[in-house]
């Protein structure tokens, strides 16, 4: 068999092979079980046997094309890219990392609105994502259309004002530009899958493993004793996805109570269960889940 013939019963998943999705993508799947390339490998396709899932190494902008045609099962890239290709692709699960929001920038103090656009160059990656943004708007600008680096077209004379991802704004920054308008959109990386077919057999259990993954990451195990003053309190404080599990001590009127913790607010309950009387409170992280 080549490389690129389907294995029946086989779910044939499309990755991104480079840019900034490609290895927090890898790093997901193999957190989920699937096997994935090694860093730095040139392979276009990689065969899970123990999974019976086939990943292949795409350009993030041909996933959406490869899943939209239905020629892929399932692809991973970013939401942003999906809208701009037009491909007849769904969102199937938002997967909690590449996140951005696509936005107009001008220079600095030029104080211009989208409104302001109109008869105005704008430069941008992402053309049919920006042209169906100002048709909405009834806005016409003559679109620049770029690869990339697109803050250096001002500067160069090529456009009056760009529409581009920006993650922490420190490239739009350094280019003396600041941004105008609500964002276009916001996006992150997603799991899609074709909008004309039936779903898939077998995505069932792989969004259960990446919510798995993405649980694991975002919440913490806390463990604590409280007396029985404090347990209701300690409940409300901690109150878990479903509910604590509260286990009796061998010391009298005392318990044990386990909960899971968004990650992000654990230092904050422990020092709320503290202050309830909770002690002996101890925090692990949760390897894996399925939930
Ligand atoms: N700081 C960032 N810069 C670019 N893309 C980002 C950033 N943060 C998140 N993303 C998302 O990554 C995707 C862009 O991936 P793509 O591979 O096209 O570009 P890249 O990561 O900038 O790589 P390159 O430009 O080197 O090809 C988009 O979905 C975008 O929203
Ligand atoms: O808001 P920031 O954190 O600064 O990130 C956003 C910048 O990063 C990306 O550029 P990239 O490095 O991918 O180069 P490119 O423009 O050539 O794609 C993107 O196109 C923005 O320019
Ligand atoms: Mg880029």
């Amino acid at each position: 068999m080549t490389d690129t013939q389907s294995r029946n019963g086989t779910l044939r998943i499309a990755v991104p092979n480079k840019g900034g999705l490609s290895g927090p993508a890898a790093e997901m799947l193999r957190e989920a079980g699937y096997a994935q390339r090694q860093e730095n490998s040139k392979d276009l396709v990689l065969y899970d046997e123990a999974n019976g899932v086939e990943f292949f190494y795409l350009r993030p902008r041909d996933v959406a094309v490869y899943v939209g045609e239905g020629v892929l099962d399932l692809g991973i890239t970013g939401r942003d890219i999906v809208v701009e290709s037009g491909a007849a692709a769904t969102e199937v699960m938002q997967l909690g990392f590449g996140a951005s929001r696509f936005r107009f920038a001008a220079p600095a103090g030029r104080g211009l609105d989208v409104a302001g656009l109109d008869g105005l160059r704008l430069a941008t990656s992402y053309p049919n994502l920006v042209a169906g943004y100002l048709a909405e708007h009834n806005v016409t600008a003559r679109l620049i259309e770029l690869d990339g680096a697109v803050e250096s077209s001002i500067r160069l004379g090529i456009a009056d004002a760009i529409a581009d991802v920006v993650e922490t704004g420190t490239t739009l920054r350094q280019a003396g530009l600041e941004l105008f308008g609500e964002p276009i959109l916001t996006s992150e990386a997603i799991l899609i899958t074709s909008a004309d077919r039936p779903s898939p057999l077998g995505l069932d259990q792989l969004q259960r493993r990446l919510n798995g993954v993405l649980v694991a990451r975002n919440y913490v195990m806390m463990d604590y004793d409280v007396s029985s003053e404090g347990l209701d309190k300690a409940m409300e404080i901690t109150p878990g996805l479903e509910s604590p599990t509260v286990s009796s001590l061998a010391r009298e009127n005392w318990y044990a109570v386990r909960s899971m913790v968004p990650r992000r607010d654990a230092q904050r309950v422990m020092d709320e269960l503290w202050e309830v009387g909770a002690r002996a409170i101890l925090v692990t992280d949760i390897a894996a889940c399925r939930l």
